[in-house]
């Protein structure tokens, strides 16, 4: 590939656009918010100027409901000699897309199972696909070319490629992604009108559990009602795990032990579930989850500590897989907890503890 289109430059799109552009791709940005697509040329994106002929690929941005619509528009320009959109669900573009007649000869749809809870080209970055799955819905009447342009798509983004169905696709994603997006924006909720006594308490386990609660609700809107039937049915079996997990916490409150043991027994029976569920995730790559090891640094609220934090873990030689910041409310600390390979977090909180940091490993 040497040349590709992308339509609607938000998130998604700058996003795609950046890692291709790195590549040496030559990207072609569009969007009906003239703003967006000059705010992701800005960051390197690629050039809003129109491309001289058909690119080689057009990657489609857009909310799930406009697939069909941007698609049809785009085939009848002559674009691009093949098409994909990246929409969170496949089932329905592809029904819009039969339905309007296009051609789909040239037309795969895609997903990469990568986000953000924010919009817009300001919230992209290049590596955003890096190592995670890409889905690609091919169907009976995509060509090899088209699929072909696809697969370099996902490879130049540094995604996993995984074909699928595009049903059994939204299925999947009805248990990964929307019943989770919407757990979480329902205990998200629950904070609104909370004493603030309460919410100024919130640790890391509500905000890891809560932070795609700020996601766009007008982009859900039209990613549930894509696959809403599927969502549902997912959620009325968790309401009966709901019910059942209710009724165990009752049970613990009895006065005959009997009945408490057994409240406390369905209360292990959902953790331990929990557990099996979360293990089953897997890590970068599609390989099994990776166990790191939490090192926790006590960070002075001043310019330039991360930075040389950062750099003092360089030095000792350990790669931080993934780090969170943690602000204490009132104080001028903050925690940052840095995952890092089992073997590595012994020496590394030693290794800290000498050059003077505040270290709980
Ligand atoms: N946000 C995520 O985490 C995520 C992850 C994977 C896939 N997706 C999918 O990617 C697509 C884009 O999502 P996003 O998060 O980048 O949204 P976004 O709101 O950041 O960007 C969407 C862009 O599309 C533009 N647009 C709207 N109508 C248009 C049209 N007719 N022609 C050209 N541009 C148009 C908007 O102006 C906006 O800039 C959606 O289909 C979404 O389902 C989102
Ligand atoms: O991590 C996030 O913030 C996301 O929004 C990611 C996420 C997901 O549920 O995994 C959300 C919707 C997309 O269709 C794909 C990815």
């Amino acid at each position: 590939m040497r040349t590709a289109a992308v339509i609607g430059t938000g998130l998604i799109g700058t996003s795609a656009a950046l890692a291709l552009t790195r590549r040496g791709i030559s990207v072609h940005l569009e969007d009906t918010d003239q703003d967006a697509a000059r705010t992701a040329a800005s960051l390197g994106a690629g050039t809003t100027e129109p491309a001289d002929g058909p690119v080689d690929l057009a990657v489609i941005a857009v909310p799930p409901a406009l697939v069909g619509k941007v698609l049809a528009d785009c085939q009848r320009r002559g674009l691009a000699r093949c098409y994909t959109d990246v929409a969170s669900v496949k089932a329905g573009p592809r029904g819009e897309i039969a339905a309007l007649g296009l051609d789909t000869v040239h037309y795969i749809g895609s997903h990469p199972m990568a986000g953000r809870e924010r919009s817009g080209p300001l919230a992209a970055t290049a590596d955003l696909f890096e190592g995670r799955p890409w889905v690609l819905t091919p169907t009976a009447d995509t060509d090899t070319e088209t699929l072909n342009a696809a697969l370099e798509l996902v490879a130049l983004c540094g995604a996993m490629p995984i074909v699928m169905d595009a049903a059994d696709h939204d299925r999947a994603v009805a248990l990964v992604s929307h019943a989770p997006q919407l757990l979480s924006s329902l205990v998200a909720a629950r904070l609104e009108h909370a004493e603030e006594t309460a919410v100024r308490l919130s640790g890391q386990g509500v905000r890891d559990v809560t932070r795609i609660a700020a996601s766009n609700p007008a982009m859900w809107i039209d990613i549930l009602s894509a696959n809403a039937g599927v969502v549902a049915d997912v959620l009325d079996d968790l309401a009966v795990d709901l019910a059942e997990t209710v009724a165990a916490l009752r049970a613990l409150q009895a006065a005959d032990e009997g009945t408490r043991r057994e409240g406390a027994a369905g209360i292990e029976a959902v953790m331990r579930r929990g557990n099996t569920g979360q293990a089953r995730i897997p890590g970068k790559h599609g390989a099994p989850p990776t166990r790191y090891e939490t090192v926790t640094v006590v960070l002075g609220d001043q310019p330039g500590e991360l930075g040389r934090l950062f750099g003092e873990v360089g030095a000792l030689g350990v790669n931080i897989e993934d780090v969170t910041i943690e602000h204490s409310t009132g104080q001028q600390v903050g925690h940052v907890q840095l995952a890092v390979a089992p073997v590595a977090a012994r020496g590394l909180a030693a290794g800290l503890r000498e050059r003077g940091w505040g270290v709980r490993a």
